[in-house]
């Protein structure tokens, strides 16, 4: 049973938490604090599907011992002043929303691995007197292993605290109006501004087991569904890929690297790349598409590439958000545009 006694008691008040979750990053661009991130990350049941007892051994005694000098390389490449891009930019999309809903609204942003922790961030909204909270997991695509681990890390520290909050769950918006109508605006805009005319634009998400979807994650689906409705909006087709693989299982196809080489080969000169399924720039877009993609479209005889940034806390991409959220504190912050209320 949960020791529900350790909790402190809640401060009186009706107020409205809105928390942020993202993924996590490490505190440090070293060997050491990629090791304490991805120990985090890697033992989590949600996103390495095989039984403790022989992944563990695996993960403590080989991928700990040689992936953490290889990825702090990684991460060096992309750092900024202000850290981890995904954590500096899911912070400034929490600035950039605080006020958005009203003084009522408390907005707070924390991470399912590493720091801000989310047992902590919800601690915090309750002692500022919020007795509702809307949890916000900035995954457009619903995967078990990023929204549901992030909801199952609310719903244990929920689990510890005599008196709960209510809690909502942002749905997930891979198919929202204002989310493919802000990434449409996003691709022209950018395209404009790098004066920019590719011959394909390739739409690359993160990959997942086959397994995984095999076991019916709907995230393979929800990733085809953006695509689909993205290139309706931009009036084009485009080339969609999974990216990242990890491990030696079978990951969802076609992978990106393989996809932007083959491009090359068939003679498409001038690429553009997205990635719909990240919030926001991270490791993966910055390091792996931007750099790595860019190469290895390069060095199979591509011409010219352009990455295209995450929606991020652009104006867009913040309006956007406060949209999707908008319409799940409904009820909680009264009628009415909430978007609109600040
Ligand atoms: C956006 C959706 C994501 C899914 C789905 C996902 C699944 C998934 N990831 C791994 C292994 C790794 N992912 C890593 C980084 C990483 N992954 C996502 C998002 C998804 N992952 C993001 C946003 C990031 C970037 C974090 C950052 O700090 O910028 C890494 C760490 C980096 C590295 O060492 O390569 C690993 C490892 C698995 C196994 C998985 C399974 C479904
Ligand atoms: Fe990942
Ligand atoms: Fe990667």
């Amino acid at each position: 049973m949960n020791d529900v006694t350790r909790a402190t008691a809640p401060a009186s008040g009706n107020r409205i938490g809105l928390l942020l979750v993202n993924l996590g990053t490490p505190d440090a661009p070293t060997p050491g604090a990629v090791r304490r991130y991805l120990a985090e990350f890697l033992s989590d049941r949600r996103v390495v599907e095989i039984p403790a007892l022989l992944w563990q051994p695996i993960l403590r005694g080989i991928i700990l011992n040689i992936r953490p000098r290889k990825s702090a390389r990684a991460y060096a490449e992309v750092w900024t002043p202000e850290g981890s891009p995904l954590a500096a930019i899911t912070r400034r999309q929490a600035t950039a929303l605080t006020g958005r809903f009203g003084a009522d609204v408390v907005v707070d942003h924390a991470m399912r691995y590493g720091r801000p922790a989310i047992a902590e961030r919800l601690a915090a909204l309750q002692a500022q007197g919020c007795d509702r909270i809307l949890i916000a997991a900035l995954y457009p695509q619903y995967c078990g292993a990023t929204t549901a681990t992030a909801h199952d890390a609310v719903f244990a520290a929920v689990g510890a605290m005599r008196a709960q909050p209510a809690i909502r769950t942002l749905p997930p918006y891979y198919d929202h109006p204002a989310y493919i109508a802000a990434l449409a605006a996003s691709v022209r805009d950018q395209l404009h501004a790098l004066d920019f005319a590719p011959d394909a634009i390739v739409a690359s998400f993160h990959g997942m087991p086959q397994r995984t979807r095999d076991l019916g994650d709907p995230y393979h689906d929800q990733c085809q569904t953006t695509a689909r409705l993205l290139g309706e909006a931009l009036g084009r087709d485009l080339v969609v890929s999974f990216q990242s693989r990890f491990g030696r299982a079978k990951w969802l196809e076609p992978a990106t690297d393989a996809t932007l080489e083959r491009l090359a080969r068939e003679g498409v000169r001038r690429i553009a790349v997205i990635a719909p399924g990240f919030s926001v720039d991270c490791l993966e877009t910055l390091e792996e598409l931007a750099m790595q993609g860019r190469d290895q479209f390069l060095g199979a005889g591509g011409e010219a590439f352009a990455y295209l940034s995450c929606l991020n806390d652009s104006p867009a991409g913040v309006e956007m958000l406060a949209t999707v959220i908008a319409e799940q504190l409904q009820g909680w912050i009264g009628a009415g545009s909430a978007a609109n209320s600040a």
